[in-house]
């Protein structure tokens, strides 16, 4: 079993490296960590970077997750390996560009790109976002699943991945006390379907909600408050279509023994307590 000890980093390719950092210091809130050749780093929280933009095709979409161990990696290597996903072990040089000391790289059932890292930096400088959006970090992946219940079997069998609730057959699946860390999304495609930084307050909710529709952002859905992990959120579009949440009041599941996990409708109203609905094409199918 893959234990999966956080996630650690998106990385996003985009035509528009210049729009792309504007959106995510000055929209968003995030911190330029670093500009490299071809690519920048955001901070979100104590960590060197969560986010890279880098020059590309903007399908190029993965995410990374951290294992305490290097040895986990070559276990898991030898694990995925087993049950038909090829592995890719990261160089040195690749390893550098994330800032990490050593990754291995593969596709999960649907076709996501995943990489798993050891020892991602941290930070020796405090995150200040350039606008006060009041993030206080980067927290979870929706993650597309042209399958759920394969996708959900993959995650629950090959990592530690555990379903804290159900939204019609789609889990939020936690690998800590944080109730979700991947969250599944069906769509025939992959990809990211949407990038989640924890906010302070539901102030912050509500004060972003007016300074991006202020500034045209397309909102997707929200504000509104979600009746899976109780988080106040937010949805709204960033650069080439990728959807980005800030959300406020995750809930933690500090007893695993006392906690079931619970099925919500597939329908607005297991998504949100509030009344808002979203629009999102894969939700309104
Ligand atoms: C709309 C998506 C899949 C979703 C549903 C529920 C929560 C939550 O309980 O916090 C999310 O964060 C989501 O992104
Ligand atoms: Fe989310």
């Amino acid at each position: 079993m893959i234990k999966l000890a956080d996630v650690s980093y998106v990385r996003l390719g985009t035509r528009d490296l210049e729009g792309a950092t504007h959106f995510a210091t000055e929209y968003l809130g995030l911190d330029v960590a670093e500009r490299a050749k071809g690519s920048v780093y955001f901070k979100s929280d104590a960590r060197e970077h969560t986010l890279c933009y880098f020059e590309g095709d903007p399908g190029d979409q993965v995410v990374c997750f951290e294992v305490e161990e290097q040895s986990h990696l070559d276990e898991a290597a030898t694990q995925l390996e087993s049950l038909g996903h090829p592995v890719r072990r990261g160089t040195a040089s690749e390893a550098a560009l994330r800032k990490v000391h050593d990754f291995i790289a593969f596709r999960d059932p649907t076709g996501n790109p995943i990489e798993l890292a050891w020892r991602p930096a941290y930070s020796g400088r405090r995150y200040h976002g350039a606008r006060d959006a009041g993030i206080t970090g980067f927290s979870h992946v929706g993650l597309c699943s042209s399958d759920l219940a394969r996708d959900e079997a993959f995650w629950t069998k090959v990592t530690n991945a555990q379903v804290s609730d159900r939204i019609g057959d789609a889990p939020l699946l936690r690998i800590d006390e944080v109730h979700h860390t991947i969250a599944l999304f069906p769509s025939p495609k992959a990809g990211i379907q949407h990038i989640n930084h924890q906010v302070e307050t539901g102030d912050d909710i509500m004060r972003s909600h007016q300074f991006l529709k202020d500034r045209q952002v397309r909102m997707v859905f929200g504000p509104g408050r979600h009746p899976t992990s109780s988080a106040k959120f937010l949805y709204f579009e960033g650069p080439e279509g990728m959807v980005f949440e800030y959300s406020s009041g995750v809930r933690e599941i500090a007893d695993e023994l006392l906690w079931r996990e619970r099925q919500f409708m597939f329908e607005p109203k297991g998504f949100c307590k509030w009344g808002a609905k979203p629009n999102i094409t894969e939700f309104n199918k």
